[in-house]
C-alpha cells in the first residue's frame, strides 16, 4: 500500500516505523521548509537514525494518515490536496471528534474513517522520538458505506502487526476518550500538575471527575451510551501511570505551544449549550487554559 503521513512527531514517527516494518511504501508529506530541515537533521528514534522519505507532493496514495496537532490540521489539509484522489482512505490520529468532520468537509469524495490512538508512551522533542509502548489503534465505521475501507484498514494493520481493534461503535469510543481528555488533560494543564496531582483524593481529583461527568451528560443527551463504568474505567487506567507523567496538553503548556483546547472543552461546551446542558467545570477549565496561553 502507498501511505502518506502528515505530521512527523510522536505519533507519526511511531506509525511511520510500524508501516515501514510491515513493508508498506511510506512517504511523509511536508512543505519545502520542513523537507529541507528534516533532510538536514536526521530524525533519531529510540537512539537510532531513521531514514524516512520526505516529499512535498506524490502520486495519489492509498492511505493518508494525519498526525499533526490540531493547530496543524488546516495546513495538513492544504498539503494533502495534490497527493490524494477519490480512492484514498483518510485516517486522523488527532485526539477529539472534530478532525474527521473537518476532513470530511475538505474531502467529500473520500472515506474518512474515525480513529483513536491510545496507550502509547511516545514523545517527540527536537528531532528525537522515543517510545517503548506502541499502544493501540481503534477504528470503525459510523456510516454503512465505510465497510470496504474498514476491511482494507483491518488487513493493513494486521499485516503490519499494529495492535488495533475494529470497534462496533466508534462514535461512543471517541466520546469516551474525549471524556478522559477533557478531564485529565485539561485539569493537569489548568492547574500545572502531573498525573500524581490528580490521583490523590482532593480538589483536583474532584475537578477531573466533574469535568468527565459533564462530558458524559452531553454524550448521553445525544444517545451516546457512556456509562459510570466507563468513568471508573479511566480512573483504573490512570492509576498505574507514573506520578511524574503528564498528558500532552500539559506538555504543550510547558513548551509554550498552542494547546488542543478546541478539541476538548472547545468542542463539548458549544454542543452542551445547544442541548441546554450546564458545563461550569469545562468552561472554567477552558478560561484558565486560555489565560495561560495568553501569557506565553
Ligand atoms: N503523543 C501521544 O501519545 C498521543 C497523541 N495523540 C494525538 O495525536 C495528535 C498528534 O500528536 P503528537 O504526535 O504527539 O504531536 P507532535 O507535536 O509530536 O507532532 C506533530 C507534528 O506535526 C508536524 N506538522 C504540523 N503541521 C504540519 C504540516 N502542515 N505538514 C507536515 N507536518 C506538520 C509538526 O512538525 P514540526 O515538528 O516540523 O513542526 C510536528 O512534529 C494530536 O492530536 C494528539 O493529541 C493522541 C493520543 C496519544
Ligand atoms: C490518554 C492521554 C491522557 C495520555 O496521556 C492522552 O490522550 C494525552 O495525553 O493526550
Amino acid at each position: 500500500m502507498k501511505i502518506a503521513i502528515i505530521g512527523r512527531g510522536a505519533i507519526g514517527t511511531l506509525y511511520g516505523q510500524l508501516f515501514e516494518k510491515g513493508h508498506q511504501d511510506v512517504v511523509f508529506l511536508v512543505d519545502a521548509d520542513r523537507k529541507k530541515r528534516y533532510e538536514a537533521n536526521p530524525l533519531i528514534c529510540n537512539g537510532k537514525p531513521v531514514d524516512f522519505q520526505y516529499e512535498t507532493q506524490t502520486d495519489p496514495v492509498d492511505l493518508l494518515f494525519i498526525s499533526t496537532k490540531y493547530s496543524g490540521l488546516p495546513s495538513a489539509i492544504e498539503q494533502a490536496k495534490d497527493s490524494i484522489d477519490a480512492h484514498t482512505i483518510i485516517v486522523s490520529a488527532l485526539n477529539g471528534i472534530v478532525s474527521e468532520e473537518e476532513l470530511r468537509k475538505a474531502f467529500p469524495k473520500n472515506k474518512v474513517i474515525r480513529t483513536i490512538v491510545q496507550g502509547m508512551d511516545s514523545t517527540y522533542l527536537h528531532n528525537q522520538c522515543t517510545y517503548k509502548v506502541v499502544g493501540e489503534l481503534l477504528f470503525g465505521a459510523d456510516e454503512k458505506d465505510q465497510m470496504e475501507a474498514c476491511q482494507c484498514l483491518e488487513q493493513l494493520y494486521t499485516s503490519c502487526q499494529i495492535p488495533h481493534r475494529w470497534v462496533e461503535d466508534i462514535v461512543k469510543e471517541q466520546w469516551n476518550k474525549l471524556m478522559l481528555n477533557c478531564g485529565i488533560n485539561q485539569t493537569c494543564a489548568a492547574y500545572y500538575t502531573t498525573y500524581g496531582g490528580i490521583k490523590v483524593d482532593g480538589p483536583l481529583q474532584d475537578i477531573y471527575m466533574k469535568a468527565m461527568l459533564e462530558v458524559k451528560a452531553v454524550a448521553n443527551a445525544q444517545n451516546i451510551p457512556i456509562t459510570d463504568a466507563d468513568v471508573q474505567h479511566w480512573f483504573d487506567v490512570m492509576e498505574p501511570l507514573s506520578n511524574e507523567g503528564m498528558p500532552s496538553m500539559r506538555q504543550d503548556i510547558i513548551a509554550h505551544r498552542k494547546t488542543e483546547l478546541a478539541l476538548f472543552s472547545g468542542t463539548v461546551v458549544p454542543i452542551a449549550k445547544k442541548l441546554g446542558i450546564q458545563t461550569p467545570v469545562l468552561e472554567d477549565l477552558a478560561r484558565r487554559i486560555r489565560a495561560i496561553e495568553a501569557a506565553f
